[in-house]
């Protein structure tokens, strides 16, 4: 029933538009196009879904899609400053700043889906760090928290509580809680894989637990050294002394649509993971596209199946950018209602344990886009962005994110000319 009315609510708005873009890359060979290929398979429940979206596209091709298409946005029009997206200031700039319109009056048919204030949780101390070649010094990853808090976030994920041996980078899990105790305006959750990370959490002043299942069975393994219906043991231990403690556990599931050994995950697997996670008493359950390769054409039917057994307030997305699909899998996620969406500043990251896994999408681009929505986050962009000029200045590499990347530019070629 509820999958009934989620495929009516969301195929026609968000897959009609995206099937053309199936039927013009249909053929094209490799992982890039992963989603595509997938659907090709010969998997059932992906053939099932492809012949309806089909349907979908045939009945609105003639109407509303095409017809909205020459309404409102041209691409002109954003880059000219008369859209909603980009303006072009005096001071050289654009400001990402929406033209005083909220979403609601964006237009209807694509946008009204999307909500009016988005949660982000910065996971860039963790996920980001925690796959850097070289140990970033304590004091840091400290001051890089405080840079974040201070630009409004208002969850900064700041550690992990894991095996030394398995996360060199994060041994200094203490050390970075004992330094942000008495920092104020932010909630700073950790990961906890197992009962002795848990203990060592909480004893060092954590409030906020995570824990980190998987869609797929090889990544379970190479990840946390276990199979995913025993690291579900483990984590009900985890979130049964949580509950004792009335500490909130939010639930990861990596690999929700592709894994790095086993290629293609189906939608079924996430579900099945999210449904144990929320039955354990998970308040938030994040969804991470952990090596990259989901399109909206693979997201999609993937919260489409999470939603039938996960409510939407409960649901987070994770997104790393591997494929350049970060941002319009956020959009996607939006427009089917989900309102908490992770991202780490400068797009640090990647998985010590998902090779060729690139950063998560980056903070800065996720607000930009955010905010040319009419979307609040209470996030300062600029703020932000020092504090993405403060982690890469220290790893002597240039920023993952391009709007902190376009803004410099600008900043610097404004300069010269004065
Ligand atoms: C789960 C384990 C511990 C199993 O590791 P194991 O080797 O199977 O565990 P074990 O119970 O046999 O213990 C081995 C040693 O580790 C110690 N140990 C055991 N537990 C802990 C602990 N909590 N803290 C500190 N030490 C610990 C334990 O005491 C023992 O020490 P020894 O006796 O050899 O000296 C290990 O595999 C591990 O730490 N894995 C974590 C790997 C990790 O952090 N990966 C990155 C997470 S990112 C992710 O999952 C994706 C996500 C969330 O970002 C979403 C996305 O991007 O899509």
């Amino acid at each position: 029933m509820l999958k009934a009315k989620v495929l009516s609510k969301y195929s026609g708005r968000v897959m009609a538009p995206l099937m053309s873009n199936f039927k013009e890359s249909h053929g094209v060979a490799g992982f890039a196009n992963f989603g595509l290929n997938t659907l090709k398979g010969g998997n059932d429940e992906y053939t099932r879904e492809m012949l309806f979206w089909s349907k979908q596209v045939r009945n609105i091709s003639q109407g509303s899609f095409i017809h909205h298409k020459h309404e409102n946005i041209s691409w002109n029009n954003m880059v000219h400053g008369n859209g909603h997206s980009a303006w072009y200031l005096s001071n050289g700039h654009y400001s990402s700043k929406s033209n005083g319109k909220s979403t609601r009056e964006l237009p209807k048919k694509l946008l009204t889906s999307v909500p009016e204030f988005v949660k982000l949780v910065e996971v860039g101390p963790r996920d980001g760090l925690q796959n850097e070649k070289d140990i970033v010094p304590t004091a840091v990853k400290v001051e890089l928290i405080k840079l974040l808090v201070s630009s409004g976030l208002p969850v900064v994920e700041a550690t992990s509580f894991v095996s030394p041996k398995w996360v060199p980078q994060l041994a200094d899990a203490k050390d970075v809680m004992e330094a942000i105790r008495n920092i104020e305006g932010a909630r700073f959750p950790v990961l906890t894989p197992n009962l002795k990370g848990f203990e060592a959490a909480v004893t060092s002043g954590a409030k906020e637990v995570a824990i980190f299942a998987s869609a797929s069975e090889s990544f379970s393994k190479s990840n946390i050294n276990c199979n995913i219906e025993d690291s579900l043991i483990r984590y009900r231990d985890v979130a049964l002394a949580a509950r004792e403690l009335s500490i909130p556990v939010r639930g990861y599931i990596s690999c929700v649509v592709g894994c790095p050994v086993e290629g293609m995950v189906l939608p079924s697997k996430v579900a099945y993971v999210a449904e144990q996670l929320c039955d354990m008493g998970c308040s938030e359950i994040s969804l991470g596209d952990t090596i990259g390769v989901g399109t909206p054409g693979t997201v999609i039917p993937m919260l489409e199946a999470v939603l039938d057994v996960v409510p939407v307030d409960k649901l987070a997305v994770h997104f790393h950018d591997t494929y350049g699909q970060a941002l319009s899998n956020i959009l996607a996620s939006l427009q089917m209602g989900i309102s908490t969406v992770d991202s780490s500043v400068s797009g640090l990251g990647g998985c010590p344990y998902a090779k060729g896994a690139s950063g998560n999408v980056a903070t800065e681009d996720v607000v930009y886009m955010l905010n040319g929505l009419g979307v609040k986050t209470n996030v300062d962009l600029g703020k932000l962005m020092i504090a993405g000029d403060f982690i890469c200045k220290h790893l002597g590499r240039p920023s993952g994110s391009k709007t902190a990347t376009a803004l410099n530019k600008t900043t610097i070629a404004h300069a010269s000319k004065l």
